[in-house]
């Protein structure tokens, strides 16, 4: 089993890149966990306080759900992945049975910042976008694909997306194996990825 770790801060391209990657690949082959699933449980609050959560600390993951669940996984069992809502800001209670695959990609901002979590990555990879490319891109799709308007992205941006970017996301760019420059499509890097899974593929 081959687990790859996919870092960047938001709006850098990682769910596009992982896209890119598994394209071709064997869907038997390869299963994509998002670090959104793991969002922590927060069914004791309400709405209106679910949307004042720093959603861009470390603190907000549930990393033992993740860790305990890729551990199940390179055991060769499967797992239930909560099922997560950007609309309720929360976990639905639904679950996805997920099964061990030869490779598994775990996406997310957070993901080499936890130590006992990096372990568990074969290759740990860094998408690297310029900020202000990020935030437009992020606008863009949060208001298409997340029932975001500008000024809820633009008020999370300042209060904590742009400092949690620098305190904790950035400084993880030292973990990782490989740092893929992403303010224009990369199909280079994604080729070179590609060729690393097709060579433990075989
Ligand atoms: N290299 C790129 N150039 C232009 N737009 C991109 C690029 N990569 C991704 N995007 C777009 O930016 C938005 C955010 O990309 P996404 O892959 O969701 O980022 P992340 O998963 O890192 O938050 C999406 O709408 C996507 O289509
Ligand atoms: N309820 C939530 C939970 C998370 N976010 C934001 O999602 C970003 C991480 O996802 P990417 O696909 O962009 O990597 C993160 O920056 C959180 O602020 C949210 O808006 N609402």
């Amino acid at each position: 089993m081959l687990i790859i770790g996919i870092a960047g801060g938001t709006g850098c391209g990682k769910t596009t890149v992982v896209n890119q990657i598994i394209k071709e690949l064997d869907h038997d082959e390869v299963t994509v966990i998002s670090q959104d699933s793991y969002y922590k449980d927060t069914s004791e609050l309400s709405y209106e306080e679910r949307t004042k959560i720093n959603f861009d600390h470390p603190k907000s993951i549930d990393f033992d759900l993740l860790t305990l669940h890729l551990q199940t996984l390179r055991q060769g069992k499967p797992i239930e992945q909560p099922v997560y809502s950007f609309a309720l800001h929360n976990r639905t209670g639904e679950t996805v049975t997920t099964h061990p695959k030869k490779v598994i990609i775990i996406e997310g901002i957070l993901i080499l910042t936890n130590p006992e979590l990096r372990k568990l990555f074969d290759i740990k990879i860094f998408v690297h976008t310029d900020s202000d490319e990020r935030l437009i891109r992020r606008l863009k799709r949060d208001i298409a694909e997340r029932g975001r308007d500008l000024d809820e992205v633009l008020n999370r941006y300042q209060s904590t997306l742009k400092p949690m970017h620098q305190q904790f996301i950035e400084p993880t760019k030292e973990f990782a194996d490989i740092i893929i420059p992403n303010n224009k499509y990369n199909n280079v890097a994604v080729d070179i990825v590609k060729t690393i899974i097709n060579e433990r593929l075989v």
